[in-house]
């Protein structure tokens, strides 16, 4: 199911004294209705389109602890006030949300991917508002076409591999296996970069899994600040083996302080700093095609801390991505 945005999501401070000068987001955000006709991006102009993916029903079969249904309003509402310094061609889209209703993951997630499909094809930048990582499948169904002919590489920012087997059936912890296995279906490759990862977050089933598709991780521990110069190197080399990039961000693998507010908390977790040069790196290479922020959980979060990184994120990777 599909509902179309409103301006209701879009509140903040309002400095009316001060004009165009004292614009925020919630002002700039313009509406974007999928489900009629969606007006393409003149090449001059840059449009970022957010959409959200209402869903939990993957981390509710994933064992998890459920509420990232309400992930994608909490992340507006921390957008909302951001002060604007976004160039004049560069504009906002709300482009609305996709419900997942009476557990229906698999035809949510296709939904997701049609509505994907569409920005990308009439020249729009996708920033997808999850949802449990489930968003992840559902995303990419969305991208496989748009890069059909290319080599497409994604990167996750994650604790945790996320390559369960969906045998039984698909959630938040097999988005990336089902991926692989269609890329190969389609005789594409899979090029899957995990950063951020718990040794004891994944188990050997796991390991062995990403072992046997040549995964490459990096662990928690090597993803530093005083590293970051080894880190972009091994980010650049993976950026020169694509022709486009896919970044997903799970934010439980930021240290529990900076998110409380997940389904799988991180004690050992990132800090913001790092992954904010790293996202910034791949968001101006010219590479970049689509990202997403997943897992956020308003119920469990702690004075919106965890739907302000999220949110703050998006702030970077906007300002970064518009300048190519
Ligand atoms: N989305 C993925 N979630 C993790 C959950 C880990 C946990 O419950 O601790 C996974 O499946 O591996
Ligand atoms: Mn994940
Ligand atoms: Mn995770």
């Amino acid at each position: 199911m599909y509902k179309p945005a409103t301006k209701e999501a879009w509140k903040g401070r309002v400095d009316k004294h001060d004009g165009e000068l004292g614009l925020r987001w919630h002002q700039a955000v313009k509406l974007l209705d999928l489900s009629g006709e969606v007006p393409e991006v003149e090449p001059e102009n840059v449009a970022f389109a957010f959409i959200g993916f209402c869903c939990d029903e993957g981390v509710r079969r994933n064992q998890g602890r459920v509420g990232a249904v309400a992930g994608p309003a909490a992340l507006r509402s921390a957008m909302a006030s951001f002060a604007h310094h976004l160039p004049e061609q560069t504009s906002l889209y709300d482009a609305g949300d996709v419900l997942c209703t009476n557990g229906n993951l698999e035809e949510a997630q296709e939904q997701l991917g049609k509505k994907i499909a569409l920005l990308l094809e009439k020249g729009y930048r996708p920033l997808v508002l999850g949802g449990g990582h489930e968003t992840a499948y559902g995303h990419f169904l969305g991208l496989e076409k748009y890069t059909s002919k290319e080599q497409l590489g994604i990167l996750n920012l994650d604790a945790h591999f996320d390559l369960r087997s969906y045998a039984q059936q698909s959630s938040s912890g097999t988005p990336f296996l089902q991926i692989a296995d269609r890329l190969q279906d389609q005789g594409r490759l899979f090029k899957y970069k995990v950063l951020g990862l718990q040794e004891y977050g994944n188990t050997q089933l796991l390991f062995k899994t990403a072992d046997e598709m040549e995964v490459a991780y990096t662990f928690a521990n090597h993803v530093q600040l005083h590293l970051l110069p080894q880190l972009l190197q091994d980010v650049q080399a993976f950026l020169e083996e694509v022709d486009s990039v896919y970044i997903t961000v799970d934010l439980d693998v930021f240290a529990a302080a900076y998110a409380p507010g997940v389904s799988a908390v991180n004690a050992t977790g990132l800090q913001p700093e790092v992954v904010l040069e790293l996202l910034k790196y791949v968001a101006s290479s010219g590479k970049l095609v689509s990202i997403d922020i997943v897992e956020l959980n308003p119920a469990l979060d702690i004075d919106s801390r965890t739907a302000k990184l999220g949110a703050a994120i998006l702030y970077q990777v906007v300002r970064e991505w518009q300048k190519v």
